[in-house]
């Protein structure tokens, strides 16, 4: 006992001593170098556990300021989820520049070869809410904020380089048609319904975006094997005001790579954290991500010459037709110390952009330049959000603006409004006419109109473009994903409206859906606000398989093990992986691990319930004989190698493994994404084969 009354016995709490109080509670205490636990003033705290009452067993005192001021705060932990984009995660790095583009752009980040820009990047889903799952089928935010010695660059972009609407003024009302059904608050992160068909059916010019969202760019595999893409012209600006068009394009060094959908259905059970995860632990363990901005620049005369508008953000330029020219590196290094503080607190603005670099008059990015700001004030509370740290330019900065919530950076002195006659010592700063921001002086003139460009009502062509330049698994999948989506759809007059756009994208497209959906007859084609381009070329770089990546680096291997596992092998198996680049997890019939046939001891990753092979790039299965026989009465064990080969997965196995595969259903003729591992020499081969990926020659994969 204390001398308040308390008793203070110290206990184990496994390997963890503790003290306890008089009512069995446990109290750590700020000995052996711990920081003393304070409230926000700085008052020493004695007891975090009970709250201040009369007597042991009497009504709580209002008195508890501790306790007061602790659940207070606790009230207000969360502030409004962003308004699209809520569930994200980010990482900070750097951004290395290959060489000076002084002839392009005065942009100070791009006029020294192997400068080093800080960078926060922030990747996210967009319809979802915060705690939805990673592997929804959706566009993936690609957001980055450069901290340049000119300002902060924020490229706020996606993974896909064409968006849905030409025009800022229609996003609320795509915004709403995706989320959440007004009346019944679901279905949460998916398109899979009528309101959202029922709006870009009436949008023809959504369709090349629909065409994007139904291809596996919308299931990615992990957000370091994704593209990224600024979607629309900018500018950039010469120290001679002369100003270049630009479409930015960030290219994944690891590859691309997406999941299939019975895939990303069964990841978002397994683990709906798969995508944040895979980044935590690919930085964590210093395998550090990158990507290469390119760069597609052009003048006057080829947005003239070029078959559509670049001021329309449903179209994009193909790489055969203008390539991408590569000027630097982003390397993702560090996570953030704190989510909340970093990842959340976070405020991406288009209009965040720095001298040598401008806007065009595409009429989305025009809008969303209004946009960013005026929700941060609402999302972040305030006019001071700069002044948070993830947020503050990291060069010097200097202005008049202050007060408001949470100012903690007013200027300081007396003049605080220029003009002003103080002198250089407090008058403060001043105007930088030669190096400041000026924008592009691009005469402009017309009668004030809300009126769309007819160069802008061509819906379908690139659509087509990008349906033909995918293989026939990609397009088979297209397909797929537009039955699914549209057989959630209640109304049938809204599925008949879409296959009425297919059919002028890709007849036989339109067909596969027709025939998915059961539609007695195919519907009229829609009427065309602009005639097709029915022979545009179609692009290789479109498609993810015609670029595979062609390595296992960066990709996961998933080995199930049973007691008895011949231990030679498993470590050759491991061996071959590592070496190729790649991590691997073992996963056995309990966590604690397995008996090796040399009587060692293995410690696994996960006990098979939770480590279904869909969280795998490729799997192994090295199993003893008695082993297999006590998987045969697991379930999960059966859809472990179910779903590995309806998935296309390598698969590595011993002769064991056999009876394994005929409880599962797999044909008794297995094809060669099964590789044999006889001995530890075949560990490579197999390795070697994963790099491929997917093994697509399945006929009856998902
Ligand atoms: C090319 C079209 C677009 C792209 C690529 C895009 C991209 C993004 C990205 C990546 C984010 C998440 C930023 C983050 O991680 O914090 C975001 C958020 C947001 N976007 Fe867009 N967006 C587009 C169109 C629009 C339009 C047209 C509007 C409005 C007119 C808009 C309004 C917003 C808003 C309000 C947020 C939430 C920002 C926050 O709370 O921090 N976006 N957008």
């Amino acid at each position: 006992m204390d001398k308040k009354g308390r008793s203070n016995s110290s206990v184990m709490l496994g390997e963890q001593a503790v003290n306890r109080g008089a009512g069995g509670e446990t109290h750590q205490t700020a000995d052996a170098g711990y920081d003393t636990l304070t409230t926000q003033q700085g008052t020493p705290v004695s007891d975090d556990q009970n709250t201040l009452r009369q007597g042991a067993r009497g009504p709580a005192l209002m008195e508890d300021a501790h306790f007061r001021e602790k659940i207070f705060h606790f009230d207000h932990e969360r502030i409004p989820e962003r308004v699209v984009h809520a569930r994200g995660y980010g990482a900070h790095g750097f951004f290395e520049t290959y060489e000076p583009l002084t002839d392009l752009t005065r942009a100070d980040i791009f006029q020294r070869a192997g400068e080093k820009t800080p960078v926060f990047v922030r990747f996210s889903t967009v319809a979802g809410n915060k705690g939805s799952a990673d592997l929804a089928r959706d566009v993936r935010g690609f957001a980055v904020k450069f901290y340049t010695k000119e300002g902060n660059w924020d490229l706020v972009g996606n993974n896909i380089p064409v968006f849905f609407i030409q025009d800022a003024i229609n996003f609320p009302d795509l915004v709403h048609s995706v989320k959440q059904e007004p009346d019944r608050d679901f279905p949460q992160a998916q398109s899979a319904h009528d309101n959202f068909w029922d709006f870009v059916s009436l949008m023809p010019e959504s369709m090349h975006m629909i065409m994007w969202v139904m291809s596996d760019r919308a299931i990615p595999r992990s957000f370091r094997f994704m593209e990224g893409f600024g979607v629309h012209t900018f500018r950039l600006v010469n120290a001679e005001g002369q100003s270049t068009f630009v479409k930015f394009h960030w290219k994944p060094k690891l590859g691309m790579q997406s999941v299939v959908w019975n895939e990303a259905v069964k990841i978002n059970g397994a683990d709906p954290d798969f995508h944040r995860r895979d980044l935590w632990n690919a930085i964590q363990s210093g395998d550090y991500p990158e990507w290469e901005l390119g760069l597609q620049t052009f003048d006057q005369e080829f947005a003239d010459s070029f078959d559509f508008d670049i001021l329309d953000a449903t179209k994009l330029i193909p790489e055969d037709v203008l390539p991408v020219t590569p000027v630097g590196r982003l390397v993702l290094d560090r996570m953030p110390e704190n989510f909340f503080a970093e990842t959340e607190q976070v405020a991406f603005m288009t209009q965040n952009v720095v001298p040598g670099i401008d806007f065009s008059n595409d009429p989305l990015l025009q809008g969303r330049n209004f946009s960013y700001l005026d929700t941060q004030i609402k999302r972040l509370g305030g006019p001071n959000f700069a002044h948070l740290p993830i947020n503050a330019p990291k060069c010097p900065f200097h202005h008049f603006q202050q007060d408001g919530h949470m100012a903690f950076t007013n200027p300081k002195g007396r003049a605080n409004y220029e003009p002003n006659s103080w002198g250089t010592e407090i008058g403060g700063p001043r105007e930088a006419p030669m190096q400041g921001f000026q924008t592009i002086a691009q005469e402009a003139e017309g009668p004030k109109v809300r009126l769309r460009a007819e160069s802008f009502a061509d819906h379908y062509s690139q659509a087509r473009q990008f349906y033909r330049s995918q293989t026939s698994v990609e397009q088979k999948h297209i397909g797929a994903a537009l039955v699914f989506e549209l057989s959630n759809c209640e109304t049938l007059a809204i599925r008949e409206r879409v296959v009425s756009h297919l059919l002028n994208i890709d007849t036989d497209l339109a067909q596969t859906v027709a025939t998915g959906l059961g539609l007695g007859a195919l519907p009229k084609a829609a009427p065309p606000a602009a005639k097709p381009k029915m022979d545009l070329k179609p692009s290789d770089a479109l498609s993810i398989l015609k670029n595979g990546p062609k390595q296992f680096k960066g990709r996961k291997l998933g080995i199930l093990i049973t007691d008895g596992v011949d231990t030679g092998l498993l470590k050759a198996v491991e061996t071959a992986a590592t070496e190729a680049g790649a991590t691997v997890e073992r996963i056995a019939p309990t966590v604690g691990g397995v008996k090796a046939s040399d009587g060692t001891h293995l410690p696994a990753h996960r006990k098979i319930d939770g480590g279904p092979s869909v969280l795998f790039d490729a799997v192994a299965i090295l199993v003893s004989e008695a082993g297999v026989a006590a998987l045969l009465k697991l379930p999960p064990a059966r859809d472990f190698v179910a779903d590995a080969y309806a998935h296309y997965k390598f698969c590595g196995f011993t002769q064991t493994a056999m009876p394994l595969f005929a409880k599962a259903g797999l044909p008794k003729e297995l094809d060669k994404g099964f590789v044999k591992l006889a001995q530890p020499a075949d560990a490579k081969g197999f390795v070697q084969a994963c790099a491929a990926l997917r093994f697509w020659d399945r006929p009856d994969g998902a």
